[in-house]
């Protein structure tokens, strides 16, 4: 479903993504992990065809991302951006149609089914109540949650979502992952980047660990979510246990250990 082989990709030279081989299969759920500046934006820029690799190869659906038209990548992948702002005069209803870009006819008008398909949207995550509000009069987590109805909205096979519930609380988050799992039991490939292990760890089957723009592991949650693989990842003293419900490896970090500000994974001038 999604291929990268020796993928680097960068900004204006720099490369940040330094040769990763990834294959993710039709309807895994997986969490993207890594320190701040490991290059899991970056790497999510290129599955959804915003930034063009260096070199290496990404197949979607066994096609060339290259080769797409962006109306064809839309009706393949939706992503949950990290970073969008609202916009003024925009309600949570338009912005949601816009996942509809896909299948709009050349007159650009919206037929009965985009609006189902953003009602439904709007349903499924509880904007409903919100759908005649301006974006700009949303709150982040809000803000966040009518992203993620877009991208549903958009009705593809691949969803990319970067730390999408990081504003929101923490009954909010599990029911956003609640959501996300029920559509992955339905077919949705997810790949989720996220800084909260837990959340992950919680929700997903495959961790992929990214360090300095490379892969440092990736495989099963429970295999690959150890003390001394996140310890190595994020320079810092971890206390790892099971979860006492799910049994799901879950993970504390250990005061007083850290490396500092600024002295996580980035893939910066110097570092890897
Ligand atoms: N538009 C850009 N132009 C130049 N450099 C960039 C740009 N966006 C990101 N970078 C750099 O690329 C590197 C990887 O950034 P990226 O956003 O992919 O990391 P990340 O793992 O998503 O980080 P975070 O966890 O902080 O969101 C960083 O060193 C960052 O400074």
């Amino acid at each position: 479903m999604i291929e990268c082989c020796g993928l680097r990709a960068g900004y204006g030279g720099r490369e940040v993504l330094r040769g990763i081989d990834l294959r993710i299969v039709r309807g895994e759920m997986t969490g993207l992990l890594g320190p701040n500046g490991s290059g899991k934006t970056t790497l999510l820029h290129v599955l959804s065809g915003v930034l063009k690799p260096m070199a290496g190869t990404v197949r979607i659906a066994g096609n060339e991302i290259g080769e797409l038209r962006p109306r064809q990548r839309a009706g393949m992948v939706a992503a949950v951006p990290q970073r969008a702002g609202p916009v003024p005069g925009m309600t949570v209803t338009s912005l949601v149609l816009l996942g509809r870009y896909p299948y709009l006819s050349l007159l650009g008008a919206y037929g009965p089914q985009d609006r189902a398909a953003a009602q439904s949207a709007m349903d499924e995550t509880g904007m409903a109540v919100l759908a005649d509000r301006q974006t700009t009069a949303l709150s982040g987590g809000e803000f966040q949650t009518a992203l993620l109805a877009r991208a549903l909205c958009q009705s593809t096979d691949i969803l990319l979502l970067d730390e999408a519930a990081a504003n929101l609380d923490v009954a909010r988050k599990a029911a956003m992952y609640d959501l996300l799992r029920e559509k992955n039991a339905a077919g949705l490939t997810v790949v989720s980047a996220v800084h909260d292990l837990n959340l992950a760890a919680l929700f997903c089957d495959r961790l992929i660990f990214l360090k300095n723009g490379r892969v440092l592991a990736d495989g099963p949650t429970r295999t690959v979510f150890t003390r001394e693989r996140v310890e190595e990842v994020y320079e810092t003293t971890f206390h790892v246990f099971a979860h006492p419900v799910t049994g799901a490896p879950q993970g504390v970090v250990v005061p007083g250990h850290g490396g500092g500000v600024g002295a996580g994974g980035g893939s910066g001038p110097g570092r890897g």
